[in-house]
């Protein structure tokens, strides 16, 4: 009996130890949950206490207040939260929960949406922490919640202005090959194919140069917005600058359905547009490309769809064309680097050389020719031969060529200043540059920035555009003349037979064409060519440079037959800028180079 009492006591003694123990951790719970109420309330934040097993939430008025359910504090369920969180956050809120409740991440942290009174959504950014047994299976679980809805929508406008094109709000270029991505991955596991377009419009330049860029600018809204029309809910249309537009075309059974699209979208293009008044309209090209037949990785899809747009140009524009393995890499080759072209002067990628030009009887050098040379860093250093006609095929060259007038001519001027003997500095001129007389007031603009006397600015034609003499140069080049500015004939005789140009034009030097030159020591035609070249040239008052001269024996030939210049590599190569300012002070101090 006396021990059951012990036994009693003892454990009597063991309670009054837990309940103290109990009432003490009880105490000090409180204690923190008050101070972590008392910081919620600092921190402007709602707390919630929820238990997993019986699914009660407890929810702070402040926490009501954030998400705007306009009530005191409350308890509800977590199934009737669940039923507020936005249908599209849903199952992203519960994945996060169950890896917590797992004991997978040590705090719970999600930002949802969550419904409130009115019906609207706030953002909320949840943080917590699950409390677990010995078992280590969460019996509770309390957090906070904040309101982040104007960050949200901050976020929101920043990654707008990040990918949407802030003229026409279509997807940028970023966006849209981003998309092309999740429609390729898409169609992988759906075994479909994908649609690419690469939509031009047709004559577009035109409308910005004669009517303005403003009018440019709502002409492209307006048929963005057309386009817009032409498409299913899931396909996206983006516009990658300027008048070019792709199109994505995700999940397609049949190229069939791509056919009708671009049937559908030269038929909008085609559609008149009134601006200002002005009735216009313009027609499109289109390059088609397909995942998977025609490649797996959208910048090669891309590059598919912009060749095969060319090609429909080339076809005669306002048509479509599909990609083919056949298509001639070349002219993809060409076509793209047109593209890379086009940037090349804003990103500061061209640069003249200056070969020099000596005189036949004293070795002095007494001029340079500014060739241009283009760095592109997908392709290298481009050769002029390459990269010239697709500039004037273009009309980039117009642009091209004002920068190399102005540079040489601003270069030119700095050397003749700095060695105070007269020098004159070709430039080589293409056709489109005489366009309305284009050329006649950027070297007017030229001559008077730079300072250069006209008289040595000689500009280099081709025969070709002499010849082509209807196309109205002659009035450009005789107002050229007329100021001073110096013409010669480049490449001659790899042209044309006819020579009446050489009276109808104020010309003033034959550049002999190097290929007659290199055939000096090998051909019995080429000499007596030369001679009679240089022959008939000084009948005419022409003075004659001898091209590509590589060898004394060349030399000799051309200076015997009174040719006046010599340029070649015998002398120089083109070299740059400072380079050259080097080789032309020591001929200047130290004497000839023949
Ligand atoms: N084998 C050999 N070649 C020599 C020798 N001496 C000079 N050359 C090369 O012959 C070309 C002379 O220029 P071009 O006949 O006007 O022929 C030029 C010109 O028609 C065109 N070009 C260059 N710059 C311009 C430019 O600014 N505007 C236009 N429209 N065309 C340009 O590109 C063409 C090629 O230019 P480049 O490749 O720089 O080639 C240059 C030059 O490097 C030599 O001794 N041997």
């Amino acid at each position: 009996m006396s021990e059951r009492i012990a036994e009693l006591e003892a454990e009597n003694a063991l309670l009054k130890q837990r309940v103290i123990g109990l009432s003490k951790a009880e105490k000090v719970l409180r204690e923190t949950e008050a101070r972590y109420a008392l910081a919620m309330q600092g921190a402007n934040e709602g707390l919630w206490d929820w238990d997993p097993v019986s699914k009660e939430l407890y929810l702070s008025a402040r926490l009501l207040r954030t998400i705007g359910m306009g009530k005191d504090t409350f308890k509800t369920t977590s199934n009737e939260w669940l039923s507020w969180v936005h249908e599209e956050d849903r199952e992203h809120y519960q994945q996060v929960l169950c890896h917590h409740l797992k004991g997978e991440t040590e705090y719970f942290r999600c930002e949802y949406r969550v419904q409130n009174s009115s019906g609207g959504y706030v953002w909320v950014l949840a943080h917590g922490m699950a409390l677990r047994n010995d078992q280590n299976i969460a019996y509770r679980m309390v957090g906070s919640i904040g309101d982040i809805t104007e960050q949200k929508e901050y976020q929101d406008k920043l990654l707008h202005q990040a990918t949407y094109d802030h003229l026409t709000g279509l997807p940028n270029r970023a966006l849209a090959l981003d998309r092309l991505s999740v429609a390729i991955s898409r169609s992988r596991r759906n075994k479909t194919s994908v649609g690419l377009l690469f939509v031009d419009l047709d004559n577009f330049k035109k409308i910005n140069d004669t009517l303005g860029h403003e009018v440019g600018d709502l002409h492209l809204k307006e048929i963005s917005n057309r386009l817009g029309y032409c498409f299913r809910e899931e396909d996206t249309i983006a516009r990658l600058g300027g008048d070019e537009f792709l199109v994505i075309l995700p999940d397609l059974d049949s190229p069939k359905q791509v056919e009708e699209v671009c049937e559908r979208i030269l038929a909008t293009a085609m559609q008149p547009v009134t601006i200002n008044g002005y009735e216009f309209s313009t027609s499109a090209s289109i390059g088609v490309t397909i995942y998977p037949d025609d490649g797996y990785e959208p910048s090669g899809l891309l590059r598919n769809a912009d060749a095969a747009m060319y090609q429909a140009k080339a076809q005669g524009k306002d048509t479509f064309c599909f990609f083919t393995p056949e298509m001639d890499q070349e002219t993809v080759r060409k076509f793209t680097m047109e593209s890379y072209l086009r940037q090349a002067l804003s990103k500061d990628q061209l640069s003249l050389h200056y070969q020099s030009i000596v005189s036949a009887s004293s070795g002095d050098v007494v001029g340079a020719e500014a060739l241009l040379r283009w760095h592109c860093p997908e392709y290298g250093q481009v050769p002029p031969d390459q990269f010239i006609p697709l500039a004037e095929e273009s009309g980039l060259i117009v642009t091209i060529g004002d920068w190399v007038l102005e540079t040489a001519c601003l270069q030119a001027a700095e050397w003749m200043a700095t060695a105070c003997v007269p020098f004159k500095i070709a430039v080589n001129v293409s056709y489109p540059q005489f366009r309305d007389g284009h050329i006649v007031s950027t070297v007017e603009k030229v001559l008077k920035k730079s300072g250069l006397p006209a008289q040595c600015l000689e500009l280099e034609l081709t025969e070709r555009l002499l010849m082509e003499d209807e196309r109205g140069c002659a009035e450009a080049l005789k107002k050229l003349s007329a100021m001073g500015v110096q013409l010669s004939i480049d490449d001659f005789g790899t042209g044309f037979s006819a020579l009446n140009y050489l009276q109808r034009f104020p010309v003033n030097t034959l550049k002999i064409d190097r290929s007659f030159v290199a055939e000096l020591d090998c051909s019995k035609e080429s000499p007596a060519l030369i001679s009679a070249i240089i022959q008939m040239a000084h009948a005419l008052g022409i003075e004659v440079v001898g091209e590509g001269v590589e060898t004394r024996q060349q030399v000799n030939f051309l200076t015997l037959q009174t040719c006046d210049y010599l340029q070649g590599y015998h002398f120089a190569r083109p070299v740059p800028a400072d380079q050259f300012q080097l080789q032309f002070s020591e001929s200047c101090y130290l004497g000839a180079y023949i």
